[in-house]
């Protein structure tokens, strides 16, 4: 028998917050519990139908999360000023976070590592299989290539807040990591008015911000007479949706500690993304 896990949503308003209540509907392996929007929203005190349609569960978009609810699992997608006040709150009532936010500093970070000795927290700056799978194809391919140029471009739709993307990031993590460097040594966040060659060994990004892009990462490796460059495109948020609706499954009821996307993917216990 399948068990139901209760869910809240914070940033519920949101182009990823609507994507998720989206995907969440009819469903009988998550029931959402409550819909977190920012304090004067609009949609604060709406019925979720308002937006959703008659199928959605019949609860109002609330500000702060009832005291007589107690979600399993607290998903959060909004913006990295809301995050702390988000991981505040799951750290209050004691229930696992699953975070997509980016654009967060290392303070909020910081703050991920040390909420993990209370609950159970997962944050990830992609919740897609195809990234999943691009970030150990980038890894390989650093790893490999010691000494070929690395450089990542990403493009995103014009409302973004945060750039370099945090998939962007992540990715570039990833390769001076498989290179035994410290990325803060090796990033190059912006080539844009540094009249000068390029660095060896550095890690350059790129961002483009046009229309409604829902995300595209390009890895690109170089050297003389040749490149390799690794593509992933995002054409639907709802593939970030079902990633975190799947992290947030896997996470319900487990230990205190920090868990990331590849454990979720790795099967323990649990449903893979690509499922
Ligand atoms: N990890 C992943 O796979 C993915 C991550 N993202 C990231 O998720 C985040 C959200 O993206 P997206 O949905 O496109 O952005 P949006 O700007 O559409 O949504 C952010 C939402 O957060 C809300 N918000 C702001 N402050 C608060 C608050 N105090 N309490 C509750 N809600 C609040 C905003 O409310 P209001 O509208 O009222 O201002 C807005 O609705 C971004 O950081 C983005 O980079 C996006 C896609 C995939
Ligand atoms: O803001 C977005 O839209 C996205 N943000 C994430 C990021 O910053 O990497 C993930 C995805 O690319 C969409």
């Amino acid at each position: 028998m399948t068990t139901t896990t209760p869910i809240a949503v914070h940033g519920a308003a949101g182009r990823m917050g609507q994507a998720i209540l989206r995907t969440m509907i009819g469903r009988g392996d998550v029931a959402l519990v409550a819909a977190l929007v920012r304090s004067g929203s609009d949609l604060e005190g709406q019925p979720l139908a308002a937006t959703l349609g008659s199928r959605a569960p019949a609860i109002v978009c609330t500000s702060s999360l009832p005291a007589d609810l107690t979600p399993a699992v607290l998903i959060d997608f909004s913006v990295a000023a809301a995050f702390d006040h988000a991981l505040g709150l799951a750290l209050e009532r004691r229930i696992a976070f699953v975070s997509g936010t980016t654009g967060l500093s290392a303070k909020q970070q910081a703050a991920l590592d040390g909420a993990a000795a209370s609950i159970a927290v997962l944050w990830s700056a992609n919740f897609s299989l195809g990234v999943a799978l691009l970030s150990r194809l980038v890894a390989e391919a650093a790893r490999s290539l010691p000494d070929w140029d690395c450089e990542i471009a990403e493009a995103h739709h014009s409302r973004k807040q945060d750039a370099p993307s945090g998939t962007a990031l992540a990715l570039g993590r990833e390769a001076a990591s498989a290179r035994d460097r410290d990325f803060d040594a090796v990033a190059r966040l912006s080539h844009v008015g540094v009249n000068a060659a390029r660095t060896p060994g550095s890690i350059g990004f790129a961002v483009t911000r046009a229309g409604d892009i829902v995300g595209e990462h390009t890895v690109t490796f170089a050297t003389l007479g040749e490149r390799i460059e690794l593509v992933h495109r995002a054409t639907d948020r709802d593939i970030f949706a079902r990633g975190a609706i799947v992290a947030a499954r896997w996470i319900a009821g487990r230990p205190h500690g920090r868990y990331a996307l590849a454990d979720v993917l790795a099967g323990r216990n649990g449903p893979a993304i690509g499922a």
